[in-house]
């Protein structure tokens, strides 16, 4: 199993780059984290890997199988997005038989516990749903198809605090019980931060960051002291952010500190905020991209 492997891949609209040559894997069972600021690419992407649209350029394969116009490795990946594939007048519980009859299989055991969870009748019929009800269902059937690789682009669009915390929760327990593979595409960085095992950064159409969390953070640090200190202490660091924090400046700096410079005593290195370093790693790509 050597999972979605993507290389050469661009993709225009009229004359304007929005894939620029895209190498990326997607392994089995992990978590992934697709940021990137509206219209960055994150979407068209997806819709790609979904053989929902074309690429103009670059291979794309599934266990090494080529993933274009191929069924049966098509089959092993779903894709949720703002796009309903099901027809309006059909009933929840009927549209979980159509996916059965498409996927072979359907896990309704647990497409019921989650009804009960979200508290969303299964016999409704699919126009009939509220939009944050309408994502919820849509939920409900990425999380119970059998597919390996699921893609949720924007999965919490219109949904309520409590709803997200239920989808969250959901997503943990699903992924314990069942590994596969998960790739949350969104620009809303905040809740999602904490599940994330690896972070793709999309932006001017680039992939400009794509490490397992656990890497970012040691690559991540912030460095808050007296302005002059510490500006002095980060002059030729890789600054993605700034802040001022009452009369002290916070640094937070991308990659390696400068071994041969000593420390002030003033200046200490701390603790950084991952969600916060996702944000300034994402509104950076372009001229300062992290990778470059
Ligand atoms: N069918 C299309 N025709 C023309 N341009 C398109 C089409 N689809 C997307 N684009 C353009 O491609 C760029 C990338 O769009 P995409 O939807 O992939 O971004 P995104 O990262 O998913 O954004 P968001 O977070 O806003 O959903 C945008 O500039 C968008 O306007």
């Amino acid at each position: 199993m050597t999972g979605i492997k993507i290389d050469g891949l661009s993709k225009k609209f009229r004359k304007k780059n929005v894939l620029d040559n895209i190498s990326v894997e997607f392994k089995p069972n992990k978590i992934y984290g697709l940021l990137g600021r509206n219209g960055a690419g994150k979407s068209t992407l997806l819709n790609i890997i979904a053989n929902r649209l074309y690429a103009d350029q670059g291979t794309l394969t599934l266990d090494d199988e080529n993933l274009v116009e191929n069924d049966s490795a098509l089959g092993k990946l779903y894709l949720m997005n703002d796009v309903d594939m099901y027809n309006k007048s059909m009933r929840l519980d009927k549209i979980f038989e159509y996916t059965e009859q498409f996927y072979g299989s359907f896990d309704y055991e647990y497409a019921e516990k989650l009804a009960e969870r979200f508290k969303i009748d299964t016999h409704q019929k699919f126009g009939k749903f509220s939009t944050g009800y309408h994502t919820i269902a849509k939920l409900i059937i990425a999380l119970c198809v059998p597919a390996d690789y699921i893609f949720l682009d924007e999965p919490v669009l219109g949904l309520d605090a409590n709803h997200r915390t239920i989808f969250y929760e959901e997503l943990m327990t699903t992924y314990s019980e069942r590994p596969r593979t998960f790739v949350v595409a969104t620009h809303l960085i905040g809740e999602i931060t904490n599940i994330l095992e690896h972070v793709m950064i999309v932006s001017e159409s680039k992939i400009t960051l794509d490490e397992d969390v656990e890497d970012i953070l040691a690559k991540s640090h912030l460095i808050v002291g007296p302005q002059a200190e510490t500006k002095d202490y980060v002059e030729g660091l890789n600054i993605v952010g700034k802040e001022s924090l009452g009369n002290l400046q916070g640094y937070y700096v991308y990659g390696d500190l400068n071994d041969d410079k000593i420390l002030p005593d003033t200046v200490q290195i701390e603790r950084v905020d991952l969600q916060k370093m996702f944000i300034y790693l994402t509104n950076q790509g372009g001229e300062n991209g992290v990778n470059k």
